[in-house]
């Protein structure tokens, strides 16, 4: 399809032994779009979005970013290609500043801190701070700002809500959509929150026991809950 940004077919992903923990899962993303990815403890969420990072072997299947194959388990590659992880651990640098975070992930000639901070005002007030000095919120912030500052074409987002309180949740998922929208970064978004993840998205993804049972989009998704809560149950 014209305008398509990633696309995933047949991708298998798990780890070395034994059966894949994710089977055939099959994606296509436009420039700004936002996917939910969701399904139960366990479903396969985080292994595949490892997956696609370059993070772990690709066990089949293919990926390719603006028609250009992607070769698996090659996270530089993944990474400067601009497959970009945000890390449900968030990975900062905690004993480093703010600024030093962001710096250190910067681009030649990319975006700059001021880009970045245009998204995220908070931090532009705790520069100086160690990252293991913010508050959970501030550390997603960063987390965030980190990944937009090696100006991805697709964000990789796991579990943004891991750990913060459902109120600051709600003041960065429209973040979220704000990168996708202004800068046409695709966004895959792993999360608990079903409701809140699909206000913010456009398509959602239901992944139960490696397998995609529901894929549509995410107002319809919204409006028939009962079809979503039977669609974790694996019925
Ligand atoms: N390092 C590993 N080696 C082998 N199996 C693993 C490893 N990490 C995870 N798994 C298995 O892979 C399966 C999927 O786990 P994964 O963390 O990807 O699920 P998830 O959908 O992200 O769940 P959660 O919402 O709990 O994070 C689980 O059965 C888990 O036990």
């Amino acid at each position: 399809m014209t305008g398509e940004l990633l696309t995933c077919e047949g991708v298998d992903a798990g780890y070395t032994t034994g059966r894949p923990v994710v089977r055939a899962f099959d994606l296509k993303l436009l420039p700004g779009e936002v996917t939910a990815l969701l399904g139960p403890n366990g479903a396969g969420k985080t292994t595949l979005l490892m997956t696609l990072a370059g993070l772990l072997p690709r066990l089949g299947g293919s990926v390719a970013l603006d028609g250009r194959q992607i070769r698996g388990g090659r996270a530089r590659e993944a990474a400067r290609r601009g497959l970009v992880l945000v890390p449900d651990d968030r990975s900062l640098f905690t004993q480093l500043t703010v600024r030093d975070n962001l710096t250190l992930a910067r681009r030649r000639h990319g975006s700059t801190l001021d880009q970045v901070l245009d998204f995220f005002p908070a931090l532009g007030k705790r520069l100086k701070v160690a990252a293991g000095m913010l508050s959970g919120g501030e550390q997603q912030m960063l987390a965030l700002g980190r990944a937009m500052i090696q100006d991805p074409r697709v964000l990789l987002i796991d579990e943004l809500s891991m750990g913060l309180a459902p109120v600051i949740v709600e003041e960065l998922l429209p973040v979220v959509r704000r990168i996708a929208e202004d800068t046409g970064t695709a966004v895959v978004l792993v999360e608990q929150h079903v409701r809140l993840a699909l206000e913010v998205a456009d398509r959602a993804i239901v992944l139960v026991h490696g397998e995609t049972v529901l894929s549509g989009p995410a107002a319809g998704l919204a409006a028939d809950p009962g079809r979503l809560e039977r669609a974790y149950l694996g019925e």
